[in-house]
Order: C-alpha cells, then structure tokens, then sequence
C-alpha cells in the first residue's frame, strides 16, 4: 500500500469540529496514514472571544495545536476538512485561508489531492449539506478529487445520511445530538483508501 499524508484541518469556536477531526485522526492513523492534526488561524478579536466562555475555553484547550500552513497542503496527500456551518457557508476563518492557496493552486500544486469533508450545526437541517458543498466548489476549483462518504457504509444511515460528508447537529449546551464517531471514521478510512488507490495509480 502506498504512504499516505493526510492532513485533518478544522476551524472550531467550541470544540465540535475539534472533537470531529480528532475522531478523523484516530482512524486515518489506524488506516496506516501519516496524520496531521491542524488548526484554521483564528481572525476573531479577542473580545468576542473573551464574551463567550466556551469559546475562550476551546481556543485554550488548543493552543497546542498547530496551525496550518501552505507546506501542510503540499505535503498533504489526503485532506479532511472539518468546520462549522455559518448560515450555510464556511466560516470565514477558513475562507481566508482557502484564498490562501492561490499560488498553489496556479503552480498545480492542489491536483489530485483526495479531500472529504465534515461539519455541525445548531439545527438538523441548519445548512449541513449545503456548507460541506460550499467547500467542495473551491475543492472543484483545485482539482482535488473529492471522496465523499455517500452510502458506502451502514454506520452513515445512523449518523443522519449526510452522503456529502459526516454531519453533526449541536445542541445549546453544545453536546452532539447524533452519534456519529462511527460515521467519522468510515469517512477518514475512506479517504485515506482513495488516496491510496490515487497514489498508487500515479506510481
Ligand atoms: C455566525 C454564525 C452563524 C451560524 N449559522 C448557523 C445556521 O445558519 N444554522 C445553524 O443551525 N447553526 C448555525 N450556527 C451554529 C454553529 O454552526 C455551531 O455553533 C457550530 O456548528 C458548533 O461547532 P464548533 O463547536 O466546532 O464551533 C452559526 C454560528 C455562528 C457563530
């Protein structure tokens, strides 16, 4: 089996897509990938953070995470992106970052990297579908080749069917509704096995 890289970025103000991407992590190690764990630079000021006590928590509980860099895409073979719903769209930390990759993406550099998503929100059917999407156009844009989860394994029927990509719903205590541990892990395993086949077809 060829080497895998695979990088599991996320943005998370209080700690779901954190918890999603180290779910991601576990079994993308487990599949035998190289993992990284990374953080999207936060843009916030710290007032808003400071005014919500959750957040102000998790940005400490991750200080030891590293931030992703440029180098990180390049060496990445596999990518999971992990990150919250903001009215249906990508958060903006992270769309700062993607607008980032320009020089990459004009170099080639972004071709054939395999890239799956994950996301939450507040309400079941608060733009779910609709962010992991927003995320796949500009994945379209890089010539990434997207692995989706669809329907390839049972566990996603009890983690909501979300076939784009694991979804998860948050409630106002900010505890996971849905169980979907089971459905990160396919999808992480599942990355990491395209990107194996992808390698192994360019060799
Ligand atoms: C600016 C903003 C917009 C949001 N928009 C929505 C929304 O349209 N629908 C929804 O269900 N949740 C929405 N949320 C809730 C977040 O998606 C939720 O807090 C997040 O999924 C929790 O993930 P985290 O713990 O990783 O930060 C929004 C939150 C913020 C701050």
């Amino acid at each position: 089996m060829a080497a895998i890289n695979l990088a599991v970025i996320y943005y998370s103000s209080t700690g779901t897509n954190y918890q999603l991407a180290k779910w991601a992590a576990e079994s993308g190690k487990e599949a035998g990938a190289e993992v990284k764990v990374l953080k999207v630079p936060e843009l916030a000021p710290p007032e808003a953070i400071e005014s919500n006590a959750a957040w102000k928590a998790h940005v400490e509980e991750t200080k030891h995470v590293p931030e992703v860099s440029l180098s990180d895409l390049e060496w990445a073979d596999a990518i999971i992106f992990s990150v919250p719903t903001r009215f249906g769209n990508v958060p903006s930390q992270v769309k700062q970052f993607l607008d980032t990759t320009g020089g990459l993406w004009f170099q080639g550099k972004l071709v054939n990297k395999v890239v799956s998503a994950m996301t939450s929100a507040q309400n079941p059917h608060g733009g779910q579908e609709a962010t992991i999407l927003a995320l796949y156009t500009t994945m379209y844009h890089w010539g990434a080749i997207v692995a989706t989860p669809g329907y390839s394994d049972p566990v996603l029927y009890g983690a909501g069917g979300n076939p784009y990509g694991t979804s998860v719903t948050v409630d106002q205590s900010g505890n996971m509704v849905e169980d979907v541990q089971g459905a990160v892990k396919h999808q992480a395993k599942r990355t990491v096995n395209v990107a194996q086949w992808v390698k192994q077809g360019n060799q």
